[in-house]
């Protein structure tokens, strides 16, 4: 299917074999962020559709021109991880720290990762670079950091236009950007590898276990190899057609939070089929570990949306999830 033909009036459809649900998961064009003209009324308008996104489906597509994020860096990036991860097992393996899911893992054998918490530090893209090329690789570096550093300016970006689809007061904006804003940068490189013959037929072969995100918000990249699903209101599983170059963004559970649950928390997984590797990259934002997480008094509505969610700090939250690897964490420790 042509690009074209896959996206009508900036809305893709992706719908399951064996069933007619059709999900509309809307393609946002954020283009003209950087123009001047109208700004304001553009903003305000493109903040209702992120808003209406992420509480519909959890997710959305998002296009944007070179001054968000330059395609030629998007596509340097996935170069780069490709040499990456065909760099030795035991130099990849260097690649570890005590911060959780910040070392490189190979666990399961369809996929690796490497987690790297703020690369969009020049330092911290040095440092990594150094370790994986001793001699050097000033371009992969380079490209590391300023990938990290655009998708964190874009991440910030949707935050901010997710409560400004709420119309919150002035004072509370600041409070949220405090709140969600100024915590841990995780950067999240991934590669899957073809799945075997015989279990490459229709349901696919698993890549990433079914999760929802346990951060604030998440942007990925993939090379144009499909694989990602997500779990419908409904509880039906469905690949997601993502358009070329877009970008998918994914409310994680922190944000669910904070909306009082209204924003949708989406489950989603991997499943590789065919006979492409397929590349993913992830820039997830999460509040610092003290930041207490706290509804705001205007998302609160006595008779249709009454309380959901306890203030908590996110480092809490974290430690509970991390020690139960519950995927009901959020509402077993901080459900009302
Ligand atoms: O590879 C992907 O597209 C999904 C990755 C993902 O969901 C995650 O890292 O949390
Ligand atoms: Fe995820």
């Amino acid at each position: 299917m042509r690009e074209e033909e896959k996206i009508n009036n900036g809305v893709m459809k992706s719908s399951d074999d064996d069933d007619d649900e059709v999900v509309m998961i809307p393609c946002l064009d954020f283009s003209f962020y950087n123009n001047n003209n109208g700004l304001e009324n553009w903003k305000k308008m493109m903040s209702k559709k992120v808003r209406e996104a992420c509480e519909r489906h959890g997710l959305f597509y998002l296009v944007c021109d070179d001054q968000i994020i330059p395609k030629g860096l998007r596509e340097n990036m996935i170069m780069g991880m490709k040499e990456l991860f065909d760099l030795p097992e035991e130099t990849k393996m260097k690649h570890q720290t005590t911060k959780a899911y910040g070392s490189y893992t190979s666990e399961s054998p369809l996929s690796q990762s490497f987690g790297v918490y703020d690369s969009h530090l020049l330092q911290v893209s040095q440092e990594f670079t150094n370790l994986m090329w001793p001699n050097g690789n000033s371009s992969f570096c380079e490209t590391m950091n300023s990938m990290s550093a655009k998708l964190l300016e874009l991440n910030y970006m949707i935050l901010k236009m997710i409560q400004e689809g709420y119309d919150l007061p002035k004072h509370y904006i600041w409070e949220t950007e405090d709140m969600l804003m100024k915590g841990a940068v995780y950067f999240r490189l991934m590669r899957y590898k073809v799945p075997s013959k015989e279990n490459n037929k229709e349901a696919g072969e698993n890549g990433l276990v079914a999760h929802t995100d346990k951060n604030t918000l998440t942007i990925l990249a993939q090379n144009d190899v499909e694989g990602l699903e997500m779990q419908t209101k409904s509880g039906k599983w469905i690949q997601l057609e993502i358009p070329h170059n877009a970008y998918v963004v994914i409310v994680a559970e922190t944000l669910k939070a904070w909306s009082n649950g209204r924003l949708h928390a989406v489950n989603h997984r991997v499943k590789m089929k065919g006979d492409k590797e397929r590349y993913s990259l992830g820039l997830f934002t999460m509040p610092k570990e003290e930041a207490k997480i706290e509804v705001p008094p205007e998302l609160v509505d006595g008779n249709t949306h009454p309380l959901r969610y306890k203030p908590f700090t996110h480092g809490d939250f974290i430690k509970y999830f991390v020690s139960t690897l519950d995927e009901n964490a959020l509402d077993a420790f901080a459900g009302l």
